[in-house]
């Protein structure tokens, strides 16, 4: 009896988009913007791609423009192809623009109240405003000794893990995260911490990125695991335990260091005292620990990502290394290894991380922003409730802003003055408007110091096979949430005894 119930309702819900595509634009004057033909009820359902959907959509901009219409089941989903697009709507009008779609996995996982997935409102403006008092630029700065020690480590690592190398800058990402959110220190693959985030890391990569039936037929949840369509319900749920976790573990081991004075500075830590002594409110607890598991959600696959696509662009175009190390070894010397202070003097060493975040962003279609009213750009209508994709890997290699973009060059950023071409910096990889990335200060910081410590210390160069012959990698990425590069071997050394030493007297000095 259940079953039919729920059979029954699963068809009205049906119809009913249906009923609601068929005739949510009667009477509205302006017409969609151009998209490839679709099926009729099921629109563009068997057109999606199943990957590298911004390749496919950046093809289908030089066909139909740079503002793509689909429709599944005739919600709307409007791609923006071009950085004009992206900044008209997303940041000028972002009053409308700045919405969440309902991301029912990752909610069905716990991860709410959690920035990257709250709608727009008072609960997003108070976690707004908390990650900002956090992570502005002069906030930052108090970080950097934990960026500092752990990219010695991360050195440190890579000059004894020869093969190691995604998994040792994994490493390197998250403890930046967990020492800033909760002031603990990983120093090793066993630490309880780097389970919990590598189980969270794989709820993030599982949870469909708003994509999935559950996602478009958010009643589907309600339905027995046996039905049709309600998969990733179940991947939500079944993950739960590993959210609960990342919330729950932190939280109550700072609480208990700080009642025995042995708590380290960390984000947790001073929120707790800032509440001196007064119980919080069950809201109250929900944000902070949202907060914490929000600098580990949005911090550690980005900046793992991006430093592997580093790790790729060095062995595809070792020139730019050798390049790279020159600038190094000429303004640090070799007597000391770089520090944050240097950032002025390396303006190469800027340039390739700036390049990093623009020949292969790792949100390549950002994540989703809904449109809450109907708008008139172009004289097309973008309807109400709209999902917005800016794709960043299309205004990535737009060639009448970067020559050549499907190369990795960073001396594209360079004056025209010093040998470079004066293109701007690529700032779509971190996002539009209200939702633009609030932790691309740190991310930036923590990618500098990262290249700067391994340009000096280490050279990258590409593996062999049994017969001695190079490897050379394929630009193959895994899609999710983040696009990370599929894993390729590379070799590791070591640049010199004295580069050596450095590290290892400056990881002696780690408490
Ligand atoms: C290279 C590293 C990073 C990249 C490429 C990156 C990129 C992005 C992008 C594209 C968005 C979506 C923006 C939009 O919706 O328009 C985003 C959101 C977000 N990022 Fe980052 N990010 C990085 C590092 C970080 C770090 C280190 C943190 C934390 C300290 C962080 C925290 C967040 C949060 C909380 C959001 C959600 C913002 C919101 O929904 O209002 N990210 N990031």
């Amino acid at each position: 009896m259940d079953s039919v119930v729920l059979q029954i309702s699963l068809l009205v819900s049906l119809t009913g988009g249906l009923w609601y595509a068929l005739n949510k634009h009667v009477g509205k004057a302006l017409p969609l913007p151009p998209g490839p033909p679709a099926d009729p009820l099921i629109g563009h359902l068997r057109l999606f791609p199943k990957a590298n959907p911004e390749l496919v959509f950046h093809e289908w901009a030089k066909t139909y423009g740079d503002i793509v219409h689909l429709s599944f089941f005739g919600r709307s989903v409007v791609v923006l192809n071009s950085l004009e697009a992206a900044i008209d709507s997303l940041e000028k009008k972002s009053a409308i623009y700045s919405d969440r779609p309902d991301l029912v996995v990752y909610d069905l996982m716990g991860w709410t109240p959690n920035l990257p997935f709250l709608p727009y409102g008072e609960r997003f403006k108070k976690h707004r405003a908390i990650f900002h008092s956090h992570f502005i630029p002069e906030a930052c700065v108090d970080y950097q000794h934990v960026q500092l020690q752990n990219v010695h480590l991360l050195v440190e690592g890579l000059m004894k893990n020869q093969g190691h190398h995604d998994r040792l800058l994994s490493r390197f990402t998250t403890s930046i995260a967990i020492r800033i959110a909760y002031g603990h220190q990983i120093r090793s693959d066993d630490d309880e911490y780097i389970s919990i985030a590598n189980d969270c890391g794989v709820a993030l990569r599982q949870g469909g990125a708003g994509g999935t039936l559950v996602d478009l037929f958010p009643s589907l949840q309600y339905f027995p695991s046996w039905f049709p369509g309600t998969y990733f319900a179940n991947v939500g749920r079944g993950w739960k335990w590993a959210i609960n976790k990342l919330y729950d573990y932190p939280f109550d081991s700072v609480r208990k260091e700080m009642a025995e004075g042995i708590a380290q500075p960390s984000f947790l830590a001073a929120e707790l005292e800032a509440a001196a002594g007064r119980e919080l409110s069950k809201e109250e607890v929900e944000d902070i620990k949202g907060v914490a598991g929000g600098i580990f959600a949005g911090g550690t696959e980005t900046t793992w990502s991006s430093l592997t696509v580093f790790f790729l662009a060095m062995l595809l175009y070792p020139e730019c290394q050798k390049r790279g190390q020159e600038e190094v070894d000429r303004v640090v010397g070799k007597h000391r290894l770089p520090s944050f202070d240097d950032i002025e003097s390396l303006p190469y060493v800027n340039c390739v991380v700036q390049e990093i975040f623009r020949w292969k962003p790792v949100i390549p279609l950002g994540i989703p922003h809904r449109c809450t009213e109907d708008d008139n750009y172009r004289g097309m209508l973008i309807p109400k409730g709209s999902l917005v994709f800016a794709n960043a890997r299309a205004m990535a290699l737009d060639p009448s802003t970067y020559k050549d973009p499907s190369l990795f060059n960073p001396a594209r950023f360079l004056p025209e003055t010093d040998g470079g071409r004066g293109e701007p910096l690529f700032e779509p990889a971190f996002g539009f408007g209200r939702r633009i990335c609030p932790g691309r200060h740190l991310a930036n910081a923590s990618v500098f110091i990262a290249v700067a410590t391994i340009f000096a210390t280490l050279n990258i160069s590409k593996a062999k096979d049994e017969n001695g012959l190079e490897i050379t990698p394929s630009l193959v990425f895994e899609t999710g949430l983040t696009s990370h590069p599929k894993p390729f071997p590379c070799n590791v050394v070591c640049r010199s005894e004295g580069t050596a030493r450095l590290i290892q007297e400056a990881v002696d000095t780690i408490d």
